[in-house]
């Protein structure tokens, strides 16, 4: 894991990101010490464990694909097919590597879809893409011509499942960073930041979109993607306990109180690309992801409630200009 991070300081030493490096190898030695004592190395055995098999096939214009001529092995599929079952559960995908479809339990492929026709051209840009899971939107961003593009996500999990992907594809212009949005220090250099499910999450939203703002460039692009409701703009829903079953869920806005939230720390050109209501074949249990999922959080007699008697998950994309 040292390479990786030391790839990607060289990566923006002589790039409009470079004074990132003041706060930066401080926080990854800090979560290189930590990660020793949580899950970490069992995940890292994975990744040690993966047989080296660089794609020659790279789809990362209409999927996430991997694959080589002529094909790998069944005993190399099966071995690898054992070792990404361990990186278990996979949430955001699909994925597809040599052979092995990774069905995850997100069709994050028909987020990126509705947003794709509303996004300035990614060409030559600059991405960050901010709570970035396990990075399937990062190969979908340097498929649509993105120069560079970093993710960040506190997740370990999400960690381990994006080096797996990369190790059968390693671009040294796609990265992903365990650290959380607090972490950020003001870089105002990237060209496009995308954040997609995150603001929910957190207990201060309106600082959080400062904390987007403050990574773009002047007349940089905000992509944001969040959980809403119906309402005008005076509507937010704060769950009293559990929103769908999730613990920290804090603000559902409606469209009308996100822009005004987005006006009030300076974003400009504000617009409602697309909301939709998340379907039961956008989000379910795979083979992949064995445990409860949207089903499982809807009224079993009213599929457009949560368990909890809320609004059913209703997910709106927004872009803006810093
Ligand atoms: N403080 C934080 N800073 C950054 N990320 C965080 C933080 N806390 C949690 N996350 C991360 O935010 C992501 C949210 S999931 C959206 C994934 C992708 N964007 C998608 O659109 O499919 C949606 C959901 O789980 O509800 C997770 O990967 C967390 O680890």
């Amino acid at each position: 894991m040292n390479s990786w991070f030391t790839d990607f300081y060289a990566a923006i030493a002589k790039s409009p990101l470079s004074h990132w490096l003041e706060t930066l190898p401080a926080q990854l030695s800090h979560w290189q010490k930590e990660a020793q004592h949580g899950d970490w190395p069992q995940w890292e055995k994975v990744l040690k464990n993966l047989p080296d098999l660089p794609a020659d096939q790279v789809d990362i214009q209409s999927k996430v694909s991997f694959t080589r001529q002529p094909p790998i092995s069944d005993g190399h599929q099966k071995q690898l097919t054992h070792l990404f079952k361990r990186m278990m559960p996979w949430r955001k995908g699909p994925f597809h590597v040599h052979g092995i479809d990774i069905n995850t339990e997100w069709r994050s492929d028909w987020k990126w879809d509705r947003l794709l026709p509303h996004i300035s051209e990614l060409h030559g840009r600059n991405v960050l893409d901010i709570g970035c899971g396990s990075g399937y939107h990062l190969w979908r961003m340097r498929g649509a011509g993105a120069e560079f593009v970093v993710g960040i996500d506190p997740s370990d999990l999400f960690l381990s499942q994006f080096q797996a992907i990369k190790h059968f594809n390693p671009d040294p212009n796609v990265h992903l960073l365990p650290l959380g949005v607090e972490q950020l220090p003001e870089l105002k250099a990237f060209d496009t930041v995308f954040s997609m499910g995150v603001l929910y999450h957190r207990r201060s939203p309106i600082d959080f979109l400062a904390q987007l703002k403050a990574q773009l460039r002047p007349g940089g692009e905000l992509v944001l993607e969040t959980l809403v409701i119906e309402g005008d703009v005076n509507t937010v829903l704060v769950p009293t306990d559990r929103y769908a079953k999730m613990r920290n869920v804090w603000f559902i806005p409606s469209c009308d109180a996100l822009t005004l939230w987005l006006q009030r720390v300076g974003f400009k050109d504000i617009q409602v690309v697309d909301k939709d209501v998340t379907s039961l074949d956008e989000q379910r249990r795979t083979e992949w992801m064995q445990t409860e999922s949207l089903a499982d959080f809807l009224d079993p007699n009213d599929p457009s409630k949560t368990i909890e008697g809320y609004p059913a998950p209703l997910r709106a994309i927004i872009v803006a200009k810093a």
